[in-house]
């Protein structure tokens, strides 16, 4: 199996700069950028890559390296986490024909064999046709949202970047902004990896880090995985060729993998719709599919997931809902005869959930009958993000009728008649 010349000199940088890439492993070449495989069988509990810490595009590395090569530039203090790794990344490309490429541009083998534009699928690379196929689901105002902050966080930069670096500015369009942008939510891990106790789990002040090598394997669900940080002379992952001088982050696989098969990372639980807007793909039938719903006018929001799960706070807030409506106090005659009971107010949240959820049924996307305007892999997502919303909705209407049945009965077993 050939490996392409990118691969290559990205395999000789890693292991200079101190990284670690398991020796059974592959870059196969697919659409989407690559599949790492097993040359020959790797065995359980390998250490597959490792990325020294130093080599991390960090915030914090992106700063001091913008420091050094635009010096003067005009409220860079003020740039955000994602303005200053975006940028970093862009100067790769803005100045790779500058004959003297900055030194603190270091990281121009790992930027060179990521995907290109044209292999990515997350939602702001979807044509208008695709986006529209999406209208109506959460997925098309969050695509819309985030469009709009990556072309304003860019305008920010190319304003600061005017008056001393007018060449540079000139040249850092929307484009690059995207593309590293989406480079940072397809492929940053939390900074949490980066301590003593790695997580996956992110905090209030962690944030995104792009580890080169690390970032090359595909994402299966529930693949048993573990991060490993090794400290200078430890004697832990990797069977190091790493500088013992400073910590590295290693990936572990716990499978056996056969010779042939693709390795795969596990990027933790994530519903379709996070996958399509930060990954690009979607899992069939993917258990941790969710739906984001809405009260009226209210503010609170829920998500719930496949089989009804975590419906309780909904159930609750559409009973609130109900008994405003119907509750003495909305009526200026007082409690009358005619006042519903506790048992006919429930059962009218039954039904309100109900037509709730239906009208959200009846508005889901509908999958073009003719293929022309999706490209395969968007058609694709499509019907996995549909698929799963209906699962739900329809797990949604399932738990009314389970709650409808259960007041009869129960009212019925009190004696009381319902009207
Ligand atoms: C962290 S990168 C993985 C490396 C990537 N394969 C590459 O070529 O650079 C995440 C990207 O890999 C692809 N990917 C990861 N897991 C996938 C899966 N299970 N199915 C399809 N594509 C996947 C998506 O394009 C995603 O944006």
């Amino acid at each position: 199996m050939e490996e392409s010349s990118k691969v290559a000199i990205f395999r000789s940088w890693l292991a200079n700069k101190g990284g670690f890439l398991n020796p059974n492993v592959v870059f196969q070449q697919v659409p989407s950028g690559f599949n790492v495989v097993a040359k020959n069988s790797i065995e359980e509990d390998a250490a597959i890559v490792s990325c020294p810490f130093s080599l991390a595009i960090t915030p914090g590395l992106a700063r001091k390296a913008l420091n050094a090569i635009l010096g003067q530039a005009e409220g860079l203090q003020k740039w955000n986490e994602r303005q200053l790794v975006c940028t970093y990344v862009s100067l790769h490309w803005i100045l790779a024909n500058d004959p003297s490429l900055p030194p603190e541009l270091e990281h121009g083998p790992y930027i060179d064999m990521l995907p290109n534009p044209l292999q990515l699928r997350t939602s702001v690379y979807f044509t208008t046709d695709e986006l529209e196929a999406f209208r109506g689901t959460n997925i098309y105002g969050a695509t819309i949202d985030r469009i709009n902050t990556w072309r304003s966080e860019w305008e920010q930069c190319v304003k600061d970047l005017q008056t001393h670096h007018f060449s540079i500015a000139s040249q850092y369009s929307p484009d690059h902004y995207q593309r590293a942008a989406t480079y940072l939510s397809s492929r940053a891990f939390p900074s949490t990896l980066l301590s003593k106790q790695p997580t996956l789990i992110s905090q209030p002040d962690s944030y995104p880090v792009l580890l080169p090598g690390v970032d090359t394997l595909n994402h299966a669900r529930a693949q048993p995985v573990s991060w490993v940080v090794s400290h200078p002379n430890s004697t832990t992952h990797p069977p190091s060729s790493s500088k013992d001088s400073e910590p590295s982050i290693s990936l572990v696989l716990h499978n056996e993998t056969p010779a042939g098969a693709e390795l795969f990372n596990n990027y933790g639980l994530k519903p379709n719709s996070e996958l399509i807007l930060g990954y690009g793909f979607t899992l069939p039938n993917n258990p941790d599919d969710t739906i984001v719903l809405k009260i009226g006018g209210a503010d609170v929001k829920w998500e719930v997931g496949r089989n009804a799960l975590g419906i309780e706070p909904v159930w609750e807030a559409v009973k609130a809902a109900v008994a405003v409506q119907t509750g003495p106090e909305t009526s200026d005659k007082g409690a009358t005869d005619e006042d519903v009971s506790p048992y006919e107010m429930e059962l009218w949240a039954t039904e309100t959930l109900t037509e709730m959820v239906e009208g959200l049924l009846s508005r889901l996307p509908v999958i073009p009958k003719t293929s022309e305007k999706l490209r395969p892999e968007v058609r694709t997502m499509l019907e996995h993000y549909v698929e799963g919303q209906q699962s739900i909705l329809q797990s949604i209407v399932q738990f009314a009728q389970d709650k409808e049945s259960s007041i009869i009965e129960y009212a019925q077993s009190q004696g009381v008649k319902l009207v």
